[in-house]
Order: C-alpha cells, then sequence, then structure tokens
C-alpha cells in the first residue's frame, strides 16, 4: 500500500492484526461518541425549549463517581474516565449554551 509507514511494511503480523483490531476499536469509539453528541443535542434543544439550565452539576457529580467506579471494576484507571467524561461533558454544555443562545 502507498501510503503504509516504515513500521508497518516491516511489522510482525501479530502487530498488524493488533493494529486492525485497534484501529476498529477507534472507529466504534468515534460513532458511540458521535451518537452520544446526537443525544445530548436533543437534551439541549429541550432544555433551552424549556429555559432550563445547560449544566446540571448534580447529574455530572453522579456520572462522575459511577464511571469511576465501572472504570475500577474494568481495569481501567479511574483518573482517566473522569478526566475524559468531563472533558465530554464540557463539550456537551458549550453545545447547549450555544443552542439556548441561538433560539
Ligand atoms: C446532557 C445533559 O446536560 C449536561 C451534560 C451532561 C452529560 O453530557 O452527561 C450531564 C449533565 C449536564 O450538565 C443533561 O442535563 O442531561
Amino acid at each position: 500500500m502507498p501510503n503504509e509507514s516504515a513500521t508497518e511494511q516491516a511489522a510482525p503480523e501479530d502487530l498488524w492484526r493488533l493494529r486492525r483490531s485497534l484501529d476498529n476499536i477507534d472507529t466504534a469509539l468515534v460513532a458511540m461518541l458521535a451518537e452520544r453528541f446526537r443525544v445530548t443535542r436533543a437534551v439541549g434543544q429541550l432544555k433551552a425549549r424549556h429555559r432550563l439550565d445547560a449544566v446540571d452539576v448534580a447529574r455530572e457529580e453522579a456520572k462522575v463517581a459511577r464511571l469511576r467506579e465501572a472504570a475500577t471494576r474494568a481495569g481501567l484507571d479511574e483518573d482517566f474516565a473522569e478526566e475524559f467524561i468531563r472533558r465530554v461533558m464540557a463539550e456537551v454544555v458549550r453545545q447547549h449554551r450555544e443552542i439556548a443562545q441561538k433560539g
């Protein structure tokens, strides 16, 4: 393939297989994230219509606590899981404020 890196050309079969698996997982992650944002956009439209705050701190904190526990059970670093979901929620809140402003 013309755009393969040097590492890919020289890689043993196992590395190829693992990287293909990673690529599939990354694609699935992006698809799930896009689906999540489709749902949160609908939430944002509802909140704007009912003049509700973009941010719900209590819900966010409950979610972080729940996901930290889920991360631990899954063998994932809980600080990483928290950092990730907080970044996602910050973007959701930014989008909700934008939806509320634009009407
Ligand atoms: C999606 C919502 O809006 C915000 C974003 C959240 C999220 O992305 O999970 C959670 C709480 C809110 O701060 C909501 O209120 O449910």
